[in-house]
C-alpha cells in the first residue's frame, strides 16, 4: 500500500500517507479459519436440533444455544469489516505551508455543545473553549460558537469572564509556545513558575472562583456584571425563563475586527448561543443544537470548515487544525471528503480503567479498520467537517430554504451588526425548522439518540468519504463518567439510539450495504446491532448454570471431539481480542476490565436498551438524551482512582448483574460438589468452567455485595431483589424439568 510513498510524489510537499497495518495478513488467515469453525458449530447445532432433540426440553435447550451462537456469529461477521483492511494514517503538518499559504487557510467555525450547568460545570466548558481559541491558526479565520441547551446565565457569565481572560491567555500561550492550552491542563502541568505564569494563574483562579461561587448560588451575582451591555444580556433571564421555555439568546462576546488581546493582536470571534426553546416544539437534543449552530454560524461567518466539540473535550494540541487541513486542503481528496475524525481519548482514567471507558475498539481500532474502506464514522466530537457535506451528496447539492444558509454564501458584514444579529435570531427560533429539510435532507440527521453515528452513516451513504487522523499526541482529551450507573446509562442511551438506526428504513444491513457496499455496510451494522450482544451474553450467563444446578449436561463431554471445537472458538476469540487490544497499546489489566465490562454491559445496558427501544417504538416510553455527568465529587473521585466499583444508587440496571453473580456462584459450588459426588466431571466440565468464568468476572460484585460498607456498596435492596429472582428462576426451571420427565 502506501500509494503516496511512490517516487512521483515529492516528499517535501507530502501531506499525508496511509499504510496497511502489518498484522493484516494474519487477520485474514485467522478470519478464514474461524469462519470454518463457526460453520461447523452451526452445523452441529442444526443437526442436534433436527435429529437429536425429541423432548420439548431438549428442543428448548438446543434452540437457545443455537440462537446464542447464531447471534455471536452475526456479531463476528459484522466485525470482520474492521479486520480486513486496517489502515494507519500519518499527516505532515510541517509541509502544509509549502502547499497552501497561511493567509489562504480556510476559515474555521468551532461548535461547542453544552446542555446543563450542573452536570457540565461551566468552567469545564470555558476550558474547552479557551483551548481551541488558542489554536495555532490565524485568529481572523477562527470563530468559536458555544451552544447552551441548558439556557443558563451561569454559562453565559462564565463566558463573559472567559472573553476577558482570553485577551491575556492567548498571547501568553503564543509567547511561551505552550502545548497545554486549556488553562486547567496548563496549571496541572510542570510549567515554569515565573512571575508572568504566576500572574496568569492568579487571574484564572479569581475567574474560576467567581464563576463557581455563582454556580453554587445558582444565579449570577450583580457585582460580577461590569458593563451595560452585559446587564442587558442577563436581563433576558426573566421570571418566565426556564430551560424548556425561553427566547433565543445570542451574545457576541468577542468580535474579531473589534477586540484585541493585550499585545494588540485581534482575538477570534466568540459567540454565546442559547436557541429558543418551547415545550410545544421538539428540539431534537444535540442534533437540534448542532443544526441551529450550522444556521447561526452561516449567518455570521459561514466558514467552509466546521469543528464539532463536546463541552468536555478540550484541545490537547494546538496544531490539530493543521493536521485536519493536511486532508481537507488536499485537492486530490477534495470533492468527496466529508470529514476528518480524531479519536475520542480520555484523561483521568484509573490505572486498570475498571469501567472500560477508554473504548479502545470503538474509538481507535475500529476506525483504523474503517479507514481502509470508505472512511471512519463520525463520533460526535473532535471532527472537522466540510460544511458542504451537510447540504446533500457531493454531486447532488440540496439547497437550504434560505440561500443565505448555503455553504457558498459569503458574509460581508461584521458579526455584531444589527442585520446579522436579526438574521441569526430568526434562524435560531424553535419553530424555524417546521416545513424545512433540516434534520432529514440538510444538516445533522434526526431520528436517533446517537445523532453522531446516524449523521455520519447517512452522509457516507450519500457519497461522502472520511479520514481518521490519529496523531501520537492526543488531539483532544475528554472526561469519563466515574460511577457505574452513569457508565451503564450512557451505553444504554447509545444502545437505544443504535437500535433506532438498525430498524429504521435506512438500516445498514439493507440500505447501507446497497449504497456503500458490503464491508462498510457491515461495519455500520456492527454498531447498529450492538445491543444484540445482550442475547448470547444473557443466555450464557443463566442457561448453562441453571442446567448445571439440575445436573443437566448441555455441552459436549471433554472426551468428545466437538469439545475441541468449543475450545478453539472460545480461546481463539479471546486471544485474538487480547492481541488486538495490546497492539493498540493496551495492558493486560485493562483488557481484562474491557472484557468484563463487555459482559456487564450485555447484562445491563444492552438488555435494558433493547427493552427501552421496544417500549419506545410502541410509544410507551419516551427515552430522551440523558446527559452524562462530568462532575467529580471528591470522595467518589478518590474511590475511582483506587479502582473500586461505585454502585451506590439502587439502579434496576444492577439487578440482572447481581442475579448473574449469585447464580454463577451457586452453580459453581454445586458443580464442583457434584463432580465429586456423582463423578461426572466429564459431562459437566464446560458448564463448571463457564460458571467459574462468571464468578471470576463477578468478583467486584461479591465484594460490593458482602464485604463493603461504604456509600458505593451494592444497595441491600438490589441484593434482596436479585436473590429472590434467582430463587424464582431455580424453582421454575426445576418445575419445568420435572414436567418434561
Ligand atoms: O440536549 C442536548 C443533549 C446533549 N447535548 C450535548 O451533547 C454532548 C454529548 O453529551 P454527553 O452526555 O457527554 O454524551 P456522551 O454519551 O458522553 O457522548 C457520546 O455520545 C453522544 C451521542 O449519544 C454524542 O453526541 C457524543 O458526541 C459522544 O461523545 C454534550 O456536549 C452535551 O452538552 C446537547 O447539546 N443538547
Ligand atoms: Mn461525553
Amino acid at each position: 500500500m502506501g500509494a503516496s510513498r511512490e517516487s512521483s510524489t515529492p516528499i517535501s510537499t507530502e501531506l499525508h500517507r496511509e499504510e496497511l497495518m502489518r498484522h493484516t495478513s494474519f487477520n485474514r488467515v485467522f478470519s478464514a479459519l474461524y469462519t470454518c469453525a463457526i460453520s461447523c458449530l452451526l452445523y452441529r447445532h442444526i443437526n442436534t436440533l433436527l435429529v437429536h432433540s425429541n423432548t420439548s426440553l431438549s428442543i428448548f435447550l438446543s434452540l437457545s444455544l443455537f440462537i446464542a451462537d447464531l447471534v455471536l456469529a452475526f456479531c463476528w461477521a459484522f466485525s470482520l469489516s474492521f479486520r480486513l483492511y486496517p489502515t494507519r494514517t500519518h499527516v505532515f503538518p510541517n509541509n502544509l505551508e509549502k502547499v497552501i499559504k497561511r493567509s489562504e487557510f480556510p476559515r474555521l467555525d468551532v461548535f461547542i455543545c453544552t446542555a446543563d450547568p450542573y452536570k457540565e460545570p461551566p468552567m469545564g466548558v470555558v476550558n474547552t473553549a479557551l483551548s481551541v481559541m488558542a489554536y495555532d491558526y490565524p485568529t481572523e479565520k477562527l470563530s468559536i460558537y458555544v451552544s447552551d441547551d441548558g439556557g443558563s446565565q451561569l454559562t453565559l457569565l462564565a463566558f463573559t469572564e472567559a472573553a476577558r481572560f482570553a485577551g491575556h491567555w492567548l498571547p501568553f500561550c503564543v509567547k511561551n509556545n505552550l502545548v497545554d492550552r486549556s488553562p486547567e491542563a496548563f496549571l496541572k502541568s510542570n510549567h515554569p513558575c515565573d512571575s508572568e505564569a504566576q500572574n496568569i494563574k492568579l487571574m484564572y483562579e479569581s475567574l474560576k472562583s467567581r464563576v463557581e461561587s455563582c454556580v453554587e448560588r445558582g444565579k449570577v451575582v450583580d457585582e460580577y456584571i461590569t458593563s451595560e451591555q452585559e446587564r442587558q444580556a442577563f436581563q433576558k433571564w426573566t421570571q418566565d425563563f426556564t430551560r424548556q421555555d425561553h427566547p433565543t439568546v445570542i451574545q457576541v462576546l468577542l468580535e474579531n475586527r473589534r477586540d484585541k488581546d493585550i499585545t494588540g493582536h485581534f482575538l477570534p470571534n466568540l459567540i454565546y448561543l442559547s436557541r429558543q426553546k418551547s415545550r410545544a416544539s421538539p428540539h431534537h437534543f444535540k442534533a437540534g443544537a448542532l443544526n441551529t449552530l450550522l444556521r447561526v454560524s452561516a449567518t455570521m461567518t459561514n466558514a467552509p470548515i466546521v469543528l464539532t466539540l463536546d463541552c468536555d473535550m478540550f484541545s490537547n494540541d494546538p496544531q490539530t487544525p493543521l493536521r485536519a487541513l493536511c486532508y481537507l486542503s488536499d485537492p486530490k481528496l477534495g470533492p468527496t471528503l466529508g470529514w476528518v475524525q480524531f479519536p475520542q481519548i480520555f484523561h483521568g482514567l484509573n490505572k486498570n480503567d475498571i469501567y472500560a471507558c477508554e473504548f479502545k475498539r470503538l474509538f481507535i481500532s475500529n476506525p483504523i479498520g474503517m479507514n481502509g474502506l470508505l472512511g471512519t464514522s463520525y463520533v460526535g466530537t473532535g471532527c472537522f467537517f466540510n460544511r458542504r457535506a451537510f447540504f446533500g451528496g457531493p454531486s447532488s447539492f440540496v439547497k437550504p430554504e434560505l440561500a443565505q444558509l448555503g455553504p457558498d454564501h459569503i458574509v460581508d458584514e461584521p458579526i455584531g451588526s444589527q442585520g446579522i444579529l436579526e438574521a441569526a435570531h430568526a434562524v435560531a427560533g424553535c419553530d424555524y425548522e417546521e416545513g424545512t429539510k433540516w434534520g432529514s435532507k440538510v444538516g445533522f440527521k434526526y431520528g436517533s439518540l446517537v445523532e453522531d453515528y446516524y449523521t455520519g452513516y447517512r452522509l457516507m451513504c450519500e457519497g461522502w468519504r472520511s479520514k481518521f487522523c490519529h496523531p501520537e499526541r492526543p488531539a483532544f482529551l475528554g472526561d469519563i463518567p466515574i460511577s457505574l450507573s452513569d457508565v451503564l446509562n450512557q451505553t444504554k442511551r447509545w444502545s437505544v439510539g443504535l437500535l433506532e438506526v438498525a430498524f429504521c428504513k435506512y438500516s445498514p444491513i439493507t440500505f447501507g450495504i446497497q449504497s456503500m457496499g458490503l464491508l462498510p455496510g457491515l461495519a455500520y451494522a456492527h454498531y447498529a446491532f450492538w445491543a444484540i450482544w445482550a442475547i448470547p451474553i444473557c443466555i450464557y450467563a443463566f442457561l448453562p448454570q441453571l442446567a448445571l444446578l439440575h445436573k443437566v449436561s448441555i455441552f459436549p463431554k471433554v472426551s468428545d471431539p466437538w469439545f475441541l471445537l468449543y475450545v478453539f472458538l472460545f480461546v481463539g476469540a479471546y486471544v485474538q481480542d487480547y492481541i488486538e487490544f495490546t497492539l493498540a497499546q493496551g495492558t493486560f489489566e485493562r483488557w481484562w476490565s474491557d472484557q468484563r465490562m463487555w459482559l456487564i454491559r450485555g447484562l445491563s445496558s444492552y438488555l435494558f436498551g433493547f427493552t427501552e427501544y421496544i417500549l419506545k417504538s410502541w410509544g410507551i416510553s419516551t427515552q430522551g438524551f440523558n446527559v452524562t455527568s462530568k462532575v467529580v465529587d471528591d470522595e467518589q473521585g478518590k474511590k475511582y482512582d483506587q479502582g473500586v466499583f461505585e454502585f451506590g444508587v439502587p439502579s434496576p440496571l444492577f439487578v440482572p448483574l447481581t442475579m448473574t453473580a449469585i447464580l454463577n456462584f451457586w452453580a459453581l459450588t454445586a458443580g464442583i460438589v457434584g463432580a465429586f459426588v456423582d463423578a461426572n466431571l466429564d459431562g459437566h466440565f464446560v458448564q463448571i468452567l463457564l460458571s467459574g468464568f462468571g464468578v471470576l468476572n463477578c468478583l467486584p460484585i461479591y465484594e460490593a455485595m458482602v464485604l463493603r460498607s461504604d456509600k458505593g456498596k451494592l444497595p441491600t435492596k438490589i441484593t434482596l431483589i436479585s436473590t429472590f429472582l434467582v430463587g424464582i428462576l431455580c424453582s421454575v426451571s426445576a418445575a419445568v424439568l420435572k414436567l418434561s420427565y
